[in-house]
């Protein structure tokens, strides 16, 4: 269940977060945020439902805008950007949707040509099959290609809208709740799929969750959202021992291992 040593460039932040502050009216939901993702690593945050988790990578990927602090992708300053730019490092920084984001109507094959074909509009039909194939293969489900969404089940949904997040070959993966609605053991499915596109596509990720052994089986390191701040960050087992009774009473509500 644990999770095994990534090759982490700790030199190297792929995201850095200084002071992030976002308020909706009166409620304070990110009251002074710091992070840094280092390449390579599968960074998890953890929260309770609420504490703003799907806020911040919402920031991060500049389809909201902090109310104060320091937002930095790539090397870029994300409240900086022009649009265009920001479409730009959007092909870097891959969202993986809590409900997978399929179009119901389309096959899988044409789902995960959707973001290639309206970004890259130069690819050959031959390029484009083989980038098809190739991410469908990484995700294990080549024998879907013609399938419709609605013939898949909750754990391949959740592979596909993977995939289809993969095929921009992004530097950065978001993974927003990625094993919500799904039964224990396609939750293990997911975590090791989770693992193999770090190891196969050397991306660093953020995985949003509250899903505890989600945590302990993705993260190499793990930062817990304690009333709009990270308050406690380190390994699964430094994280949780302590007497801290906002994070026992997050425990043993959650865990089941
Ligand atoms: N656009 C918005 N306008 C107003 N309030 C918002 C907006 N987006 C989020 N919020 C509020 O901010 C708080 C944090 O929301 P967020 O979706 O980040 O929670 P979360 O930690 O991801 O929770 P969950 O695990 O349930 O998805 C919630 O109270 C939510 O209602």
């Amino acid at each position: 269940m644990e999770k095994k040593a990534s090759p982490i460039n700790r030199e190297n932040a792929v995201i850095s977060i200084r002071d992030l502050k976002k308020s909706f009216g009166s409620l304070h939901v990110l009251r002074g945020v710091d992070l840094n993702l280092y390449q390579g690593e599968n960074l998890v945050v953890l929260g309770r439902s609420g504490t703003g988790k799907s806020v911040l990578i919402k920031i991060i990927s500049g389809l909201l805008h902090p109310d104060s602090g320091e937002v930095n992708v790539l090397g870029l300053s994300v409240g900086s950007l022009s649009d265009r730019e920001l479409l730009q490092l959007r092909l870097k920084v891959g969202f993986s949707f809590q409900n997978s984001a399929l179009y119901d109507s389309m096959t899988v094959r044409e789902n995960l040509e959707f973001p290639l074909v309206r970004n890259y509009r130069n690819l050959t039909r031959k390029e484009i099959d083989l980038a098809v194939e190739d991410v469908l293969d990484g995700v294990g489900l080549s024998q879907a290609i013609n399938q419709m969404p609605s013939e898949l089940s909750g754990g391949q949904r959740k592979r596909i809208g993977i995939a289809r997040t993969l095929i921009l070959r992004p530097e950065i993966m978001l993974y927003d709740e990625p094993t919500a609605g799904l039964d224990p053991i396609t939750c293990i499915d997911i975590n090791n799929l989770i693992n193999e596109v770090q190891e196969k596509y050397n991306t660093s990720a953020i995985i949003i969750t509250h899903d505890l052994t989600c945590a302990k089986m993705t993260g190499d390191r793990i930062m817990m959202l304690l009333d709009g701040r990270f308050e406690r960050q380190g390994t699964f087992e430094q994280v949780f021992d302590t007497d801290d009774e906002r994070v026992k009473t997050f425990y043993n509500y959650n865990f089941t291992d």
